[in-house]
């Protein structure tokens, strides 16, 4: 469960009065999510998201994320806006914390997608990257390559506790992946953390893309690779499914052209992306309080995954 700061009713019905959205009927904290407090309000008006930025999130990028997430939605795409207050404020302050009250989309994040689902998310990541071709808006990736060595090296041997010697191995497979890495695919804003829990779906049809707070710079095919690691594994990171990792990447080339360099990229491109998923769930694994009321997830699931990448699951 995600919920960080506590968020009173009187707390919130204060903060709602600065709203043309109607009066508080209900909150509820929501179970999902590692990074941030996200809570569902219902109103005499309808159904939001209120989110409170914690941890990874710095209020300073908020910014960015909210001009990423207005262009999308004018474009068409399904992602929530952030909701302006009487005086036009998008970004507030609520509990201590950053907080944007936010549409709510309808639609459940499925946690065994379908080949056909995955190719639905596919192609809603195509269509994202069509929109934001040649948006100028810039943000660099802190947790790209040299983020994600640097993290590793904090967590240090204390990985071993995870399993002993993973920290020479990820030591070693981060300098290999680092020296592979390519520097001349085209980059743009990518999303940089679409999991299943991240989309939202009714049916075969996505009705919501959904956490933007990663969102970067960076090379754009590193975007279908984190897909990719997300999607078409089980969760332990053991099982493959062929069919859901290759209908997510049609999906995407019916929406976006993926180009020979682009493709040949994937498999590096995966094994990067399994360090940095690795580098920050062994963080958070590593320094979580023991009462935190969050469900921390497996860095080893995220090995497994490179491991099945480095033995060429794309050859
Ligand atoms: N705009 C939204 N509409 C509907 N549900 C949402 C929306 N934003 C978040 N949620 C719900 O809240 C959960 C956590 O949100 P998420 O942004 O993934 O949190 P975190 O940033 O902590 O990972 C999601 O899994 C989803 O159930
Ligand atoms: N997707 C990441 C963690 C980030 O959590 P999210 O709930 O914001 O997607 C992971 O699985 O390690």
């Amino acid at each position: 469960m995600a919920v960080y700061t506590a968020v009173s009713a009187e707390a919130l019905g204060d903060f709602l009065r600065g709203f043309d959205h109607g009066e508080l009927v209900s909150l509820k904290g929501i179970a999902e999510g590692v990074e941030n407090s996200n809570y569902l309000v219902d109103t005499t008006t309808g159904r939001f998201i209120l989110t409170l930025y914690e941890k990874r999130v710095s209020a300073d990028d908020l910014p960015f994320f909210m001009s990423v997430l207005d262009h999308l939605a004018s474009d068409g795409n399904p992602v929530p806006r952030a909701l302006p207050d009487r005086t036009g404020t998008l970004i507030h302050e609520l509990c201590g914390r950053p907080a944007c009250l936010i549409e709510f989309l309808s639609g459940v994040s499925v946690s065994h997608p379908t080949a056909a689902q995955a190719r639905a998310a596919g192609a809603a990541m195509g269509a994202m990257h069509e929109s934001l071709a040649g948006v100028a808006l810039e943000r660099p990736n802190t947790l790209g390559p040299e983020g994600w060595q640097a993290l590793l090296a904090r967590c240090g041997h204390d990985l071993d506790a995870i399993e002993p010697g993973l920290f020479a191995r990820v030591t070693q497979a981060a300098d290999d992946v680092v020296a592979g890495w390519p520097h001349d695919l085209p980059r743009a804003v990518i999303h940089a953390d679409l999991f299943p829990d991240n989309v939202l779906m009714l049916g075969d049809r996505v009705s919501g893309l959904i956490d933007f707070y990663f969102a970067c710079t960076d090379i754009r095919a590193y975007d279908l690779a984190i897909m990719h690691t997300a999607w078409a594994f089980d969760a332990r990171g053991e099982a493959y499914d062929a069919a859901v990792g290759t209908a997510l990447i049609a999906g995407y080339a019916d929406r976006h052209r993926l180009s020979d360099a682009e493709r040949a990229a994937l498999p590096i491109l995966a094994q990067g992306a399994c360090l940095r998923f690795l580098a920050t769930r062994a963080w958070d694994w590593l320094n979580t309080p023991a009462d935190a009321l969050v469900t921390r997830k497996d860095p080893l699931a995220y090995w497994r995954r490179f491991e099945a990448y480095r033995q060429g699951l794309f050859a």
